[in-house]
């Protein structure tokens, strides 16, 4: 499989080879940018002296991505950043690189070393964002500076947008560029985001690292749960309190787990397009899905990452109630926020969870919600997957297995579905579960080698995006 040598592409690509000064240079670049804390907090909260200080900061780490002439720079809904690269053929329809310049908050505790210190231990750049996702902000730019160094022109045209409020909604980033691209007739071939990894140690019985390129998004839905009672004299307490009623509801909802749908969606497609790299007895199981899927279904729930993928999740992320220690509290709410499984919808989410709790006194309110997203084309003429597949077995030979797969967190990609079929969620770097955890979590961070590989990565997807469109079915053909 892959894509049709070009005649542009035989004439020598610029080598994605980095001088010890340049690998110096690109490491210190992410340390500093780490140091600046744009972290969001809340929608439309966010800490914008550090949002506006990324802004100069870019400016100052790739000046010639500013001063080249056929790269229009914007900065829409006051933060977020957009490239406009103009490319030589006007006839190759452009594409869009994603990534999001905003972090989760990070407290000292539990961290080897301050969350935005950027310091580096052991090989290793520590710091809120090295993973998501200012190493992939960093590492675009990093590439197209070194790329214009060379004094390369793209063939095809392609846009680079950094949301800064991905952590939060993406409303005001990505939405409005969204907009801003959509009133300009923009079309995109395709889109690559952040949302999957080069998995290593994420399925027992597979010891190889396997590529996993997300075609697919789970949804969501934050629900507010609320019970208000009458307030008194807690020397004389009614039987039932708003927070009992309430941690009735919300332990019900934990004890309950929605669903199953292992068989529905895309996750067939993966575990099939995998079975043969099992070893055996694993492969035979793989290999008849139709004979040992119950099997295979209750293997997958036993993981929480991997029940991610076969359910609706139901995560109780906030509880507040009680005013003072002897009033009975009027009112108690909780937070729950549900990741909807791609073969469900809100609607049936939501129905489902009013049966569980089955309590008219707790009262629902929804606060946000997302439909999963629909599938993107990977198939071998699915430029954008391909142009990663074949980007991929260039940097990473040793990765040998290339998958589909469906991203349990929500991107700013979900924005940009008007301007393009094609969404493809994949980070070029090695993940194993202990990286997982770190991702809005503690110690959370990137080799320096895996960096380097990911603006090699990038370097090499730049170049090879110029390509015609002309995916081929097998590479005999060529
Ligand atoms: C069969 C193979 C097993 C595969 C296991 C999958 C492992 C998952 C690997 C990587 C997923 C990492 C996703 C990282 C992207 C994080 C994006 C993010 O944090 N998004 C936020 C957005 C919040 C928007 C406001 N509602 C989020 O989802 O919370
Ligand atoms: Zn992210
Ligand atoms: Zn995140």
């Amino acid at each position: 499989k892959g894509l049709r040598d070009t005649e542009h592409q035989r004439a020598s690509p610029i080598p994605s080879q980095f001088s010890q000064e340049e690998r110096v240079t690109m490491k210190e670049s992410l340390k500093g940018a780490i140091q600046i804390p744009t972290v969001s907090f809340n929608p439309g909260e966010f800490n914008t002296t550090a949002l506006a200080e990324f802004g100069e900061y870019i400016h100052k780490v790739f000046p010639t991505v500013f001063r080249t002439s056929f790269i229009q720079h914007e900065v829409v809904g006051e933060y977020s950043h957009l490239f406009t690269v103009q490319g030589s053929d006007p006839s190759l329809q452009p594409y869009m690189l994603l990534a999001h310049i905003d972090v989760v908050p990070a407290t000292d505790q539990g961290w080897e070393v301050p969350p935005f210190s950027g310091l580096e231990r052991d090989g290793f750049i520590y710091g809120r964002g090295t993973l998501d996702n200012k190493n992939s902000v960093m590492a675009i730019l990093q590439a197209l500076e070194l790329l214009l160094i060379r004094n390369y022109i793209p063939r095809r045209s392609f846009f680079i947008a950094l949301g800064h409020d991905e952590e939060v909604s993406g409303a005001h980033g990505a939405q409005k560029i969204s907009a801003l691209l959509q009133a300009r007739g923009v079309q995109l071939a395709f889109i690559v985001d952040e949302g999957s990894f080069i998995l290593d140690g994420f399925i027992p019985s597979l010891k190889k690292p396997l590529a996993m390129v997300s075609v697919s998004e789970k949804g969501s839905l934050d629900l507010m749960l609320e019970v208000n009672m009458t307030p008194g004299h807690s020397s004389a307490p009614p039987k039932e309190t708003s927070i009992g009623i309430l941690a009735a509801a919300v332990s019900r909802l934990e004890q309950t787990p929605l669903p199953n749908m292992f068989g529905s969606g895309p996750l067939k497609m993966t575990l099939q397009q995998l079975a043969n790299e099992f070893s055996f007895p694993a492969s035979v199981i793989f290999n008849n899905l139709w004979l040992f899927w119950p099997l295979v279904s209750r293997l997958m729930e036993r993981e929480d990452i991997t029940n991610a993928l076969v359910r609706t999740t139901t995560a109780v992320t906030m509880f507040n109630a009680g005013i003072k220690v002897n009033v009975i509290p009027p009112v108690a709410q909780a937070t729950v926020n549900f990741r909807i499984h791609p073969a469900q919808t809100v609607q049936e989410v939501l129905k489902l969870t009013k049966d569980i709790v089955m309590d008219d006194r707790v009262q629902f309110h929804v606060l946000e919600s997302v439909e999963p997203l629909p599938v993107s084309p990977f198939d071998d003429q699915a430029l954008g997957y391909q142009l990663i597949r074949q980007t991929i077995q260039s940097v990473f030979p040793e990765i040998n297995i290339v998958v589909p797969g469906t991203c349990i967190a929500q991107t700013d990609s979900r924005h940009y579905t008007n301007l393009t079929t094609g969404i493809y969620r994949f980070n070029p770097v090695y993940l194993q579960p202990q990286d997982f955890r770190s991702i809005h979590g503690i110690n959370e961070r990137i080799s320096v080698q895996a960096y380097e590989s990911q603006v090699k990565f990038i370097f090499e997807f730049i170049q090879n995006a110029d390509t015609e469109q002309r995916p081929v079915s097998h590479l005999h053909e060529l």
